[in-house]
């Protein structure tokens, strides 16, 4: 678990880890940080899987044909992948946690930095990787624009399975308010390097409880193996040491 991973990962125990907590109290304005931009094509959608610790959608990121831009960000940054984390019930799931609040899960849209030459480079680097963090709140209205991902939960079901995905924009899964906090950070699985420049979206988007445990009904097992539900894959929010949130809203 969690606690462990320093033994192998001895970062997992730095200075600039994720999750954290995020206090209004703590948080600071900056008037000088741009809106952000997403600029994807949706035919970079390439296929969605389940690796046994969360269900992801991986595009083409062999040119910057899909980027995000602005906000912290000093250039465009390629998006390679998105993923969820998620609880094994509604009150609970998300990795960052918002003024005590635990929202029900957390999309991660993962995107590196092209002036480097390939995305392992960029893990090493500080400015290597700009993660989008979108919170997923249960409402009795879904959003219907997460259909799509989870119509595709049946062919993923263990651990391996993988099935095409074309055709797909992320941005549509975008709430209204593009407001958000960021600060530097990790990542919040192992090799948990320190590479990451978070742009968390102030407004969730809302999913309903029947979407929650499609998430939930994925195994983390392989097809032959004892079922094993794929749930509780957050890390608990870990020491924000001397860093600084920014908010890029009053
Ligand atoms: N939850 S997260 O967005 O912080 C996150 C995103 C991507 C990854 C990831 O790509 N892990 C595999 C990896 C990363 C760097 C170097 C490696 O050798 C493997 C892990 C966590
Ligand atoms: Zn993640």
């Amino acid at each position: 678990g969690p606690d462990q991973w320093h033994k192998n990962y001895p970062i997992a125990k730095g200075h600039h880890q994720s999750p954290i907590e995020i206090n209004n109290k703590e948080v600071h304005y900056d008037r000088s940080l741009l809106p952000w931009f997403a600029s994807y094509d949706p035919g970079a959608a390439k296929t969605i899987l389940n690796n046994g610790k969360t269900c992801r959608v991986v595009f083409d990121d062999s040119f910057d044909r899909s980027v995000l831009r602005g906000g912290p960000l000093p250039g465009v940054y390629r998006l390679r992948q998105l993923h969820f984390h998620w609880g094994s019930s509604d009150d609970h799931g998300s990795e960052h946690v918002v003024n005590g609040v635990r929202y029900a899960g957390e999309l991660h849209l993962l995107h590196w930095n092209p002036k480097y030459s390939n995305y392992l480079d960029a893990v090493r680097r500080t400015d290597g990787i700009a993660v989008l963090a979108i919170f997923l709140q249960v409402r009795k209205t879904p959003k219907p624009e997460m259909k799509r991902i989870l119509e595709e939960i049946n062919a993923i079901k263990t651990k391996g399975k993988e099935a095409p995905f074309p055709n797909f924009d992320p941005s549509i899964l975008f709430p209204k308010s593009h407001d958000y906090w960021t600060y530097h950070g990790s990542f919040t699985t192992p090799p948990c390097e320190e590479c990451i420049t978070w742009i968390i979206l102030r407004e969730p988007i809302t999913v309903s409880s029947d979407q929650m445990a499609k998430l939930r009904s994925l195994s983390k097992n392989a097809e032959n193996e004892p079922e094993l539900p794929l749930v509780d894959n957050w890390r608990p929010t870990q020491p924000r040491h001397y860093r600084m949130v920014s908010a890029s809203f009053l």
